[in-house]
């Protein structure tokens, strides 16, 4: 059995339009994926790119941890995560737990534009060619 692929999005705020410019840029064959995002992110991403995601609260308050959990769980099969590294974070326990959940559970993690380009354009086939799917349960 075969199952659209879940994929979080998640950035800082100083890559929040590079957030924005990537998922334009994906637009097509993110659609039919399952997509969710941390709170202020899925907002702009919805606003700004059109796309239907399921919006967690807000990283600093807690919105890093609930995705982290669903992965945890087995609901995430990769991780775009525009992180910020030159500005010191109130909720950085959160944002390397998620990162470390995604490399305890083998999930792959993008934490910046470059490695994002690859891993969404290597899990995303053309839409041309079909719906991207995972192996389900
Ligand atoms: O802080 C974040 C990730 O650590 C992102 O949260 P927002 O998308 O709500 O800005």
């Amino acid at each position: 059995m075969t199952d659209s692929l879940r994929i979080a999005l998640i950035a800082h705020d100083r890559c929040k339009d590079a957030m924005v410019a990537l998922a334009k840029e994906f637009a097509d064959r993110l659609r039919p994926c399952v997509l969710m995002a941390t709170g202020t992110t899925g907002g702009r991403l919805q606003a700004e790119v059109g796309l239907t995601l399921h919006r967690y609260l807000s990283g600093p308050l807690g919105g890093d941890l609930q995705i982290g959990a669903r992965l945890a769980e087995g609901g995430v099969d990769a991780v775009v995560f525009l992180r910020d590294p030159m500005t010191p974070q109130p909720h950085e326990p959160d944002i390397n737990a998620l990162v470390r959940a995604c490399d305890v559970h083998n999930v792959p993690c993008a934490t910046n534009v470059a490695g994002a380009r690859l891993l969404l354009g290597a899990l995303l086939r053309d839409p041309a060619s079909g719906p991207a799917t995972r192996s389900g349960p």
